[in-house]
């Protein structure tokens, strides 16, 4: 077929390169890869419509669509769109009837039309085109106006199709042969045919001016036209064929159409022959079922992604739920807009009562304004706030909590929301603080310990040297305090210890402090005092504080204490020498009588040099034999004869001379050696009784003491026994003196001892009875023989002016009938006058022991004393 030959199309054809584009990368870089289907219709919708009245004519409808270069027209009637007529309806116009033309539109529109509201989607359009089988929908608004027309060509053509249309061929999208049509036809001939084809477009051949085409919009141009229509299409026939090559790609072809706003272009084989005409419809066939294959698959992944956000948020929803961390969302006008139950849980604020509130009901007032500016700022900057804050409970307790705040913004960057994570951390603060306590606080008393003690004397030490101060510290340690612990046990002494902690605590000024450092041994710091005298005032104002009864557990307790001092910068320069010398000086205050205060002198640190050679020495006073034992004799107050001996202990210091018991026990006992020297006086002591028997003096019974410690460290009765079996002394022979401390404690075990000892023979008596704590019950369990009255008691029989002293002769006459109703012999110690034996006699009392009779004396010296009357004359007998 010659379709070539000739003519503008061939000469263009000839003139070798159809039309050319620009390349397909400049193609490639235009693609849109997502349809935008989410958006609305409005981007793509022509808003300025053609339209006319229904009664328009057939043939002014057609010319308004030609000038407006439309392919359809709306026909719309009293501003509702009530049909549409297009330039497909166009060829079924009967061209030869002159009357066809002049009919109403609304005879041949089509009606009724299809509309879509102009906020629905460009994927609801899609949608709609498919369904309903149109190319064309009317765009409403809500009152159902017009307000635009949307093409299935707008959507399809102007949203991500380049790539598609850039991968395909030309030749591809041929759908139907090319109706050729012979210029001699007249227009209704050429109309027929193209409706019978149902064809938009022919082309002319043979006519004048080479191969033209024809188009459905030619048809509309005629109809509309004025002038009379040709006789044949070769006059309506457009010209030149404006081709492109079947192996360019569609992409270019739309370009090409579009650049030449037609609607058909001839397509050229690769051996330069008319292959076919391609126009818009055959672009949008070829991506119609692309399209809709395209749009499907859109719209699953829609639904899949709106599922999976669904799914997505449902999870958020049941992790923020279950979340044992409050949650709390705030909207960027800081109203509350959700909260979880943990926020309820935590807050005490249910989600009725908070959402829609500002979150400031949940302020505590704790923190400062500088402290939420720096919160804000920081959110500000940062988009991000973390740590720690104190809020408010519904019912005003005031708790601490860990926050953690995140902006969150919208697509533009504005704040649309701030979400508040927060843990309630009270039982951390809590473990915290009690991990603080323990490492800082004594547990039993509260006070500060010695860690705290010593960090506070250091800051008051630099302090001090900085400003010229002066500083004192105190060194507080009870008197005999063991001796509560001992005999009423460890559960009372700590009671006692508490109530003084408590007592020293009050008596200090703001800013002093106190301190338990171990045991019964307090500290005290007083960071700045005009003068020394000061903390000889409070220590004055502590040991009467002290000395006040102690009531635990129905006892009625004394405890009295003894103070060192020591004053910075005079007494040491840092905190060892200071709480050094204040120790010192405080032991030098027991030294002298205790329940007293000293300040430290130089000269004492000498006496605790003493105290450590002392130590030393007595180390290696058993292994050199410097003990020695004396003994003093104890008399029937009515025979007057010696009834008994005590033996009493003695140490020969090679340099000191004889050191007294009552210095080097105490320091034994602490040692750790008291039960050595115990048991070698037990040996000694029976070896001498055994001596003396030998002898043929008079049988009599020599008491041994026995310390606490001693009697609770080792096996007594083993001890006993071994003593007794190698100085073959009969048991009987052999007294123990046991102070009423031994009794208090582990009273079942210490009875049971006693018994066994009894059992052997060896007699019980209990050593300064009276000073102690012993209770009745106690003293009834416990198989003992007898009493021995403290000579403190003895002492105050009479006063100064040598008259009886009532309530001192009615204690010691109270412990003889004491002794007497537990049917136990009652011995008084210390008796130094006649005035004292003949008192005691009178009130029944049974042995005496004392100056009065005889001082402590060697074991050669007592054998004078056997056999005799011992009382002085004078003595009433
Ligand atoms: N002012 C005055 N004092 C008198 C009088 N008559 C006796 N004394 C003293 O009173 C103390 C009596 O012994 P104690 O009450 O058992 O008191 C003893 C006893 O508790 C302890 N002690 C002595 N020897 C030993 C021992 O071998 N072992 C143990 N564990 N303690 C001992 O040392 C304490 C003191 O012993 P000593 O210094 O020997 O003091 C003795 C004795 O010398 C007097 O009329 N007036």
């Amino acid at each position: 077929m010659p379709l070539l030959r000739g003519g503008r199309a061939s000469a263009k054809l000839q003139g070798a390169k159809p039309y050319k584009f620009r390349s397909w990368w400049d193609g490639f870089l235009e693609v849109d890869r997502h349809l935008p289907l989410d958006q609305t219709i409005a981007r793509i919708v022509h808003t300025e419509i053609l339209s006319c009245a229904p009664e328009t004519s057939v043939r002014d409808a057609a010319r308004r669509m030609s000038m407006a270069r439309c392919s359809s027209i709306l026909i719309v009637e009293a501003g509702r769109p009530v049909g549409i007529w297009t330039e497909r309806d166009s060829l079924s116009v009967d061209l030869s009837d002159p009357t066809a033309l002049d009919r109403p539109i609304s005879a041949v529109m089509s009606a009724p039309i299809k509309t879509i509201h102009q906020q629905a989607t460009i994927g609801d359009a899609g949608i709609l085109f498919r369904l309903e089988g149109v190319r064309h929908l009317v765009v409403i608004d809500d009152s159902g106006r017009a307000t635009g027309i949307v093409s299935q060509t707008d959507v399809i053509m102007r949203h991500g199709v380049e790539h598609f249309l850039m991968l395909r061929r030309v030749g591809s999208a041929l759908r139907r042969p090319m109706l050729v049509l012979p210029a001699t036809l007249s227009p209704a001939q050429a109309a027929a045919r193209l409706n019978e084809a149902r064809a938009d477009s022919a082309i002319v051949e043979g006519g004048t001016g080479g191969l033209g085409i024809i188009t459905e919009r030619d048809i509309v141009r005629l109809i509309g036209g004025t002038a009379p229509p040709p006789a044949t299409i070769d006059a309506l026939a457009s010209r030149p064929l404006v081709t492109i090559g079947c192996d360019d790609s569609l992409l270019a072809a739309r370009t090409l159409l579009e650049a030449r706003r037609i609607r058909h272009v001839g397509v050229i084989a690769a051996d330069g022959r008319l292959d076919g005409v391609l126009s818009f419809s055959d672009i949008l066939a070829t991506l119609q079922y692309e399209y809709v294959h395209r749009l499907h698959e859109a719209l699953i992944e829609r639904d899949e992604a709106l599922l999976r956000a669904r799914h997505d948020l449902s999870v958020a929803r049941k992790v923020i739920d279950a979340s044992l961390d409050g949650v709390m969302i705030v909207n960027s006008s800081f109203q509350v807009e959700f909260v979880n139950p943990s926020f309820t849980h935590l807050t005490g604020y249910s989600p009725e009562e908070i959402i829609g509130n500002n979150p400031k009901v949940l302020k505590s007032g704790r923190q400062s304004e500088s402290f939420y500016r720096d919160l804000y700022d920081s959110l500000a900057r940062f988009d991000h706030w973390q740590g720690e804050i104190w809020n408010r409970r519904k019912n005003g307790e005031i708790f601490p909590e860990w926050l953690t705040i995140n902006v969150i913004r919208d697509e533009d960057g504005d704040v649309s929301q701030y979400a508040a994570i927060f843990s309630d951390i009270s039982e951390r603060k809590r473990t915290e603080e009690r991990i603080k306590n323990l490492a800082y606080f004594d547990v039993l008393t509260g006070l500060p310990n010695r860690r705290l003690f010593i960090d506070r004397l250091q800051l008051a030490l630099a302090n001090a040297s900085r400003y010229n101060h002066v500083l004192a510290v105190m060194v507080l340690d009870l008197d005999l305090f063991k001796r509560i612990n001992d005999s009423l046990g460890h559960g009372i002494g700590d009671q006692v210890l508490v109530e003084i902690a408590g007592r020293l605590s009050r008596c200090l000024r703001e800013g002093d402090s106190v301190a338990r450092m171990g045991g019964d041994e307090f500290t005290i710091l007083l960071p700045q005092i005009e003068q020394i005298e000061t903390a000889a005032r409070l220590a004055e104002r502590l040991l009467t504080q002290i000395k006040q009864p102690i009531v635990v557990n129905d006892h009625e307790l004394y405890v009295t204490a003894s103070i060192g001092i020591a004053v910075f910068p005079d007494n040491g320069p840092g905190i060892e020498a200071l709480i050094k010398n204040a120790d010192t000086a405080m032991y030098r205050a027991k030294d002298i009588g205790r329940n007293g205060f000293q300040l430290y002198s130089p000269a004492m640190n000498a006496r605790s040099f003493e105290r450590l050679s002392m130590e030393s020495a007595l180390r290696h006073a058993l292994v050199r034999n410097q003990f020695r034992l004396v003994y003093q004799v104890k008399v029937d107050l009515i025979s007057g004869r010696m009834s008994g001996v005590e033996a009493l202990i003695r140490w020969h210091h090679p340099e000191s001379g004889l050191i007294p018991p009552t210095e080097f026990i105490p320091l034994a006992e602490n040692m750790g050696v008291i039960s050595e020297i115990g048991e070698w006086v037990l040996r000694e002591a029976c070896r001498q009784c055994r001596h003396w028997l030998d002898l043929g003096l008079p049988p009599v019974r020599i008491a041994v003491n026995v310390s606490a410690l001693q009697f609770h460290e080792t096996d007594i009765p083993d001890v006993v026994g071994r003593a007794l079996r190698d100085t073959a002394l009969p048991p009987q022979f052999l007294e123990l003196e046991l102070t009423e401390s031994v009794l208090m404690q582990r009273v079942d075990e210490v009875a049971e001892v006693l018994r066994d000892l009894r059992t052997m023979g060896v007699r019980i008596s209990i050593d300064d009875f009276g000073t102690g704590y012993s209770s009745l019950s106690y003293l009834k369990k416990m198989p003992i023989d007898a009493l021995k009255v403290d000579r403190s008691f003895i002492h105050d029989i009479f006063n100064e002016t040598g008259s009886v002293a009532d309530e001192g002769a009615s204690i010691v006459s109270t412990i003889i009938n004491l002794a007497h109703n537990l049917k136990l012999k009652a011995i008084a110690e210390g008796v130094e006058t006649i005035a004292q034996a003949d008192f005691l006699r009178a009130r029944g009392c049974d042995e005496v022991q004392g100056f009065l009779v005889s001082r402590p004396v060697s074991g050669e010296d007592l054998i004078s004393l056997f056999d005799r009357n011992l009382l002085p004359a004078g003595t009433e007998m």
